[in-house]
């Protein structure tokens, strides 16, 4: 296990809006998150890395409290991408993605070309290669999404948390930014929407009202069932003739 939650939540003016999550992500696993709007996924992501302090319970990785461990040594370890992430407008893409070495930097310890190396290999692996000199300002939706995981790989972590990464990303590259996240020798826990896209979470964690409310492997936890229960939508599946596997379809529910 390399990061657990225990009892974990977090309340806003007395209001609970994650609740007693109880939770254990194994190493190199790649667990979905999934729920409703509002369900706390974000916060729970939130939490989970540290930027947010827990009002009950706590979160340890390797076995260490988060919140007793030093902020630079909470980021060699865990690398987040937020939902709404922002950069300031007038910076490249290259400065935005080196970002991502300033963990790792010490006077000791400058940038050499092995971080070039790092953030070169970070914007290959995203599809951003050739817009090292492009201005942040000018790039598309998408593109800034790719831009800002490129930096949270380029920190080299060993737990990523992406809280919607998929979101402004054209078909081809949500397929291929979760083949990566997936085939990366790191531990995931991915945010997502899009049900089908955590059939592929090695595991899934379902949010409803702020509390994990299922876990598991993906084809016991997404029933057509829970689905209705926790989404209000009806569930079909479908199977792909070309290989066999299943896939949601949704109706309203009634
Ligand atoms: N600082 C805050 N003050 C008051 N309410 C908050 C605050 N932060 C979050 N909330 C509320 O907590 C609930 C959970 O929010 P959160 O962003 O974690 O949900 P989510 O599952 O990520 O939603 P979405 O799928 O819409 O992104 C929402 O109802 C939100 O309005």
């Amino acid at each position: 296990m390399i990061l657990e939650a225990h009892n974990l939540g977090w309340s806003v003016r007395g209001k609970p809006i994650v609740a007693g999550v109880d939770l254990v992500v194994n190493e190199d696993e790649t667990l979905g998150l999934v729920g409703p709007n509002g369900s706390g996924k974000s916060t729970l992501m939130k939490l989970l890395a540290g930027i947010r302090r827990p009002t009950s319970g706590d979160v340890r990785v390797k076995g260490e409290a988060l919140r007793a461990m030093p902020r630079p040594a909470v980021a060699q370890l865990i690398a987040f991408l937020e939902q709404q992430a922002e950069t300031t407008e007038a910076i490249t893409v290259k400065d935005a993605v080196d970002l991502g070495r300033t963990p790792w930097l010490t006077p000791l310890q400058p940038w050499s070309p092995k971080d070039d190396l790092i953030v070169a290999q970070a914007l290959a692996d995203t599809d951003m290669e050739g817009f090292e000199r492009r201005s942040w300002a000018t790039l598309s939706g998408g593109e800034r999404q790719r831009v800002h995981l490129a930096r949270a790989l380029a920190q080299q972590p060993q737990i990523l948390l992406l809280d919607e990464p998929t979101n402004h990303l054209d078909v081809q590259h949500q397929l291929s930014i979760l083949d990566l996240v997936a085939k990366l020798p790191v531990t995931s826990v991915v945010a997502l929407h899009d049900l089908n896209q955590a059939l592929s979470c090695d595991r899934v964690g379902v949010l409803s009202g702020g509390r994990l409310v299922a876990l598991g492997p993906p084809h016991e936890v997404l029933t057509v069932e829970r689905i209705g229960a926790v989404f209000g939508v009806r569930a079909s599946i479908l199977t792909d003739p070309a290989d066999g596997t299943h896939m949601f379809r949704f109706h309203p529910a009634s």
